[in-house]
């Protein structure tokens, strides 16, 4: 079996990144979204990409984003791949994809199975990214530590490549592997202390559980 996708994310100093690099992840996402606890301004964005170039894959998380500001990130920040966590169409993400020439994520919040019916609307997405669906008027549409129902997504297979978040921390991933078959896994609040503050130790066994059960 190839070796499982894991991303971390929601960095937002160096100590966590090479934490997050060291224990064998793959990606690390950083947020630009103000009303996060892990939103990153740009300077630090732009030092952590920098830290991070050819060790692993910088993810952009945006929800709903305009093109300007989608332009300022980039004109600053080295992202390699573009992940959309808010209420964007299909069109929109086309948009996105077309204008900026880099692999765009597609979030799609997931609490009943017709859920999973929405990334077929999302054809050309490199990734669809399952994240546990928040209730209305949820500050944050992710990053919530909520979890999908895994016996939704059973078996689950798709044309487009997806990856399992949504309440994953050490303790469960290894379960949620075994009950989706995913081979891609996302985490942020299930390896922090506190929000928005990662913890080196849970990084490390987030990563040595997701490699066991993948
Ligand atoms: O992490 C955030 O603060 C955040 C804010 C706004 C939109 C998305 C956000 N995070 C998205 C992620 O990729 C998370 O890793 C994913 O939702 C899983 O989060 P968690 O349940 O905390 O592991």
């Amino acid at each position: 079996m190839a070796r499982i996708g894991i991303k971390i994310c929601g960095i937002s100093d160096r100590a966590s990144l090479d934490a997050a690099i060291g224990a064998g992840a793959d990606h690390i996402g950083l947020v630009f979204f103000a009303k996060s606890p892990r939103n990153v301004g740009i300077e630090q964005a732009a030092a952590l990409a920098h830290h991070a170039a050819g060790r692993a894959k910088i993810v952009g998380l945006f929800v709903d984003p305009d093109g300007d500001f989608l332009g300022q990130i980039r004109q600053s920040v080295h992202l390699d791949v573009i992940q959309l966590h808010g209420k964007e169409s299909p069109a929109r993400v086309a948009q996105v994809m077309a204008a900026q020439g880099l692999p765009v994520w597609k979030a799609i919040g997931v609490r009943k199975s017709a859920d999973l019916d929405a990334a077929r609307d999302y054809q050309g997405v490199a990734r669809i990214l399952f994240d546990a669906k928040p209730p209305e008027g949820a500050d944050l549409p992710g990053g919530t530590g909520l979890r999908i129902d895994w016996s939704l997504m059973a078996g689950y297979r798709h044309s487009i490549p997806w990856i399992l978040a949504g309440g994953l921390d050490p303790r469960n991933v290894g379960e949620a592997i075994q009950a989706t078959g995913a081979d891609f896994v996302d985490v942020s609040s299930g390896v922090e202390s506190a929000p928005g503050v990662k913890d080196a130790a849970r990084i490390a066994a987030f990563c040595e559980a997701a490699r066991a059960a993948g």
